[in-house]
């Protein structure tokens, strides 16, 4: 066995390095060595790491390469919802484009979304500078226990993925019952609270949208508390010695009823669209937003919630942040199932119902493993 030191400051770390001439190694342990450091995976690049760890390789039933990247021959969704407040013609075409884009792709990207461009590069600074802090200072916010409301760490699942992705996370939940001013680290607080505001009116307004494609009520979604809740999800993909090795996300759909993803300029988001991975291209000032496993689920398949990855790359970081609609923390015993007005003889409901709780529990408790949590609860 061999080992590699890593000093992240004030404390050395030797860290079990696997030779790929062993046959067998002992993974767990390995997990928890890099887990104890609580300086994630930028901590590795720091101590100036040239290969990836095994934890971190990919099995070799997941293709990491990018071999058929596509980003000509399908036009990702961009929607404009200046629109919106036009006149009801207006409306009702941007109402027709989120409709195609929610039951094709998925997915789709904003602009004239509201948001100035000065707070969404504030707030990728903002995920940067937590990330970039003294070690010492970040490690307090190290943990797994997912009933903080202020959370760092690598992997939320470490111990059961079948490969370690290549980034470090940090996590606020802001709504609907955010952490004091004081309990957010000092190093991004400000961003984070103006940076939540403009999201949660985005995203109230995106509901009203998105209700209105499924055919309801302008405020159904909103009524059934879809936008109630909110985590604001600082990503942090460092440069990576060996990129065809590993995935700084590993393919996933989303548990939330919606995800607002704010990218940099780097790239490497990828959706799986007709069996093909297509690039979501960084475009500044723009928003991707996606539909999750639980809109899905109320709209019975009329909505599509999409697996998507990221690369990982030679180039880095990588900053995004990502806003989960979801109230994952809240022991809430309301029944989500496909909503009645949608369901008729020939639309009979696909999926049983459930709370967001135990949904996001059996998402969390599976990791991301390459397969769908939403299949647990067909009918
Ligand atoms: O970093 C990204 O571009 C995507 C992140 C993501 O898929 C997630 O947080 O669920
Ligand atoms: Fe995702």
């Amino acid at each position: 066995m061999k080992y590699i030191n890593y000093y992240n400051g004030s404390t050395t770390y030797r860290i079990k390095k696997m030779d790929t001439s062993e046959s067998k190694y002992d993974r767990k342990s390995e997990l928890e060595a890099f887990d104890d450091t609580k300086a994630g995976v930028k901590g590795l690049v720091d101590a100036g790491l040239s290969k990836v760890p095994q934890i971190f390789i990919s099995p070799p039933n997941t293709s990491t390469n990018n071999s058929n990247p596509t980003t000509g021959q399908f036009i990702f969704p961009v929607i404009d919802l200046e629109a919106i407040n036009y006149n009801q013609i207006n409306r009702k075409k941007v109402v027709e484009e989120v409709r195609d884009a929610s039951e094709t792709w998925g997915f789709f990207q904003v602009i004239n979304h509201g948001i100035p461009s000065d707070v969404l590069e504030e707030m990728i600074r903002g995920a940067r500078s937590f990330h970039e802090q003294d070690t010492e200072i970040k490690k307090q916010w190290y943990t797994r226990e997912f009933t903080k409301k202020v959370v760092y760490n690598s992997n939320f699942d470490l111990y059961s993925a079948p490969a370690t992705n290549w980034r470090d996370t940090f996590f606020c939940i802001m709504a609907p019952n955010p952490p004091s001013f004081e309990e957010l680290p000092q190093i991004c607080r400000d961003i984070i609270v103006k940076y939540s505001e403009e999201v949660k009116k985005l995203g109230r307004c995106l509901f009203e949208l998105l209700a209105e494609a499924l055919g309801l009520n302008t405020s159904h979604l909103k009524d059934m508390d879809c936008d109630k809740g909110l985590s604001v999800v600082c990503h942090y993909y460092p440069a990576c010695p060996e990129p065809e090795l590993t995935l700084g996300a590993s393919k996933h759909a989303d548990d939330g009823f919606l995800t607002l993803l704010l990218q940099d300029h780097i790239g490497g988001l990828q959706v799986l669209h007709n069996n093909r991975w297509v690039n979501v291209p960084p475009t500044p000032g723009a928003l991707v937003v996606n539909i999750a496993d639980l809109l899905q689920l109320i709209s019975n398949d009329k909505f599509k919630s999409v697996e998507h990855r990221v690369l990982a790359n030679r180039v880095g970081p990588r900053i995004s942040v990502a806003c989960f609609f979801s109230t994952f923390f809240l022991p809430s015993s309301r029944l989500y199932g496909p909503i009645k007005e949608l369901l008729s003889e020939e639309n009979p409901p696909e999926y049983r119902e459930t709370t967001v709780h135990e949904y996001a529990t059996y998402f969390t408790v599976k990791g991301l493993d390459g397969t769908s949590a939403l299949q647990h609860f067909r009918r």
